[in-house]
């Protein structure tokens, strides 16, 4: 049995930061260990052009512990009014690393999202021009749509064409939650990737919804049933670099979440490269992780991979039952429960 493992050390290829006094806290969580991150622009208002996404840069750059060389990666937000000069001119900037599509209404804070891709195609296209990566909330919003059906309507409707009719775009299927979503992801060509989450990899919808319904594993896309949890362990232990971690930890209040009408989002930065370390554990395949979380994230948004390396050893501790995150109380995945692994800190 494997009790320490070194790694390369890892980047989180999408996480919201949120923004405000909640900053210094999820700064921190994911400048624990990850060297950089993918941010993603959905703040109310969203991160529109360049200009924004420098002001929100600078913010989480203020909000760094002291010393850290966190590089936060910024995202546009498309709307139905992104043109194609604003994704020319982020990109030569240097603002803005990718573009995400959130159809409207599919997620939180997606109010502003594209209400039909018709919308951004000028966009698309000067995106797959310049080289700048599209990162897909893979979700259609009908709502004669089964909210489980959602993620599979969406490549069927959507994004084969989407690949098909740009053929240079460069795709990240964002937090993928189905086989069909990985069935595509394989099958599609170099240029399409995804992300994959350590909540839909630890679970399933019956964790969500047996014996009582447990709001903090609400998260969009839905957990969905084993089978679905299979394929994704299943697409990570396959070691393909079609695949790499994104944690797409999203905290919501603890108050906003055990509501009638509780918010989608899991907070996963506290314990994230932990989680997944547990993961490929029990699958049998740390030797999978590096690649994984460290080599096939950067090598596709082609960026050199980190030099420096973390180390992680089994080794249990306990998890707070609620996190303090600026005036709000978070509760984290794991609360209240161990985890099966720790960080070794130098
Ligand atoms: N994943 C979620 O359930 N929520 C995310 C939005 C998103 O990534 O879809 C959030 O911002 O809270
Ligand atoms: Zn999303
Ligand atoms: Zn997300």
């Amino acid at each position: 049995m494997t009790d320490r493992i070194t790694l390369t050390r890892p980047d989180d290829w999408h996480i919201h930061l949120r923004d405000g006094d909640l900053l210094p806290h999820t700064v921190r969580d994911a400048a624990r260990v990850f060297s950089r991150a993918i941010i993603m622009p959905n703040l109310v208002p969203p991160v529109r052009d360049g200009v924004e996404a420098d002001a929100y840069k600078a913010r989480i750059l203020a909000a760094r512990p002291q010393g850290s060389g966190f590089d936060p990666l910024m995202v546009l937000y498309l709307t139905d009014q992104t043109t194609p000069e604003i994704i020319r001119q982020a990109k030569l900037q240097g603002q803005a690393v990718a573009a995400k599509l959130y159809p409207a209404g599919a997620t939180t804070n997606s109010q502003s999202g594209v209400t039909s891709l018709d919308n951004i195609q000028p966009a698309l296209e000067a995106m797959a021009d310049v080289g700048m990566p599209l990162l897909v909330h893979g979700e259609v919003t009908h709502s004669d749509v089964d909210i489980f059906d959602r993620e599979k309507a969406f490549i069927d409707r959507h994004l084969v064409q989407v690949v098909e009719r740009h053929r240079t775009l460069r795709v990240v299927f964002e937090h993928i939650t189905t086989a069909d979503a990985v069935d595509f992801v394989r099958q599609a060509p170099e240029r399409v990737a995804a992300t994959i989450t350590a909540h839909h990899l630890l679970f399933n919808r019956n964790h969500m919804l047996v014996g009582g319904i447990r709001p903090h594993y609400y998260c969009l896309p839905i957990l969905k049933r084993q089978r679905h949890q299979q394929a994704l362990c299943d697409a990570v232990v396959s070691g393909s670099n079609k695949f790499f971690l994104g944690t797409d930890s999203a905290p919501h209040a603890r108050h906003a979440k055990e509501a009638a009408c509780g918010c989608a989002g899991c907070y996963s930065a506290h314990a994230a490269i932990e989680l997944y370390a547990e993961v490929f554990d029990q699958l049998g395949a740390l030797d999978k992780l590096e690649g994984f979380a460290s080599f096939h994230g950067p090598d596709f948004y082609q960026l050199p991979r980190n030099r420096d390396q973390i180390t992680l050893v089994r080794d249990a501790w306990m998890v707070p039952g609620s996190l303090p995150l600026g005036e709000q109380n978070v509760v984290p995945l794991r609360a209240g429960e161990s985890i099966h692994w720790r960080v070794l800190t130098a």
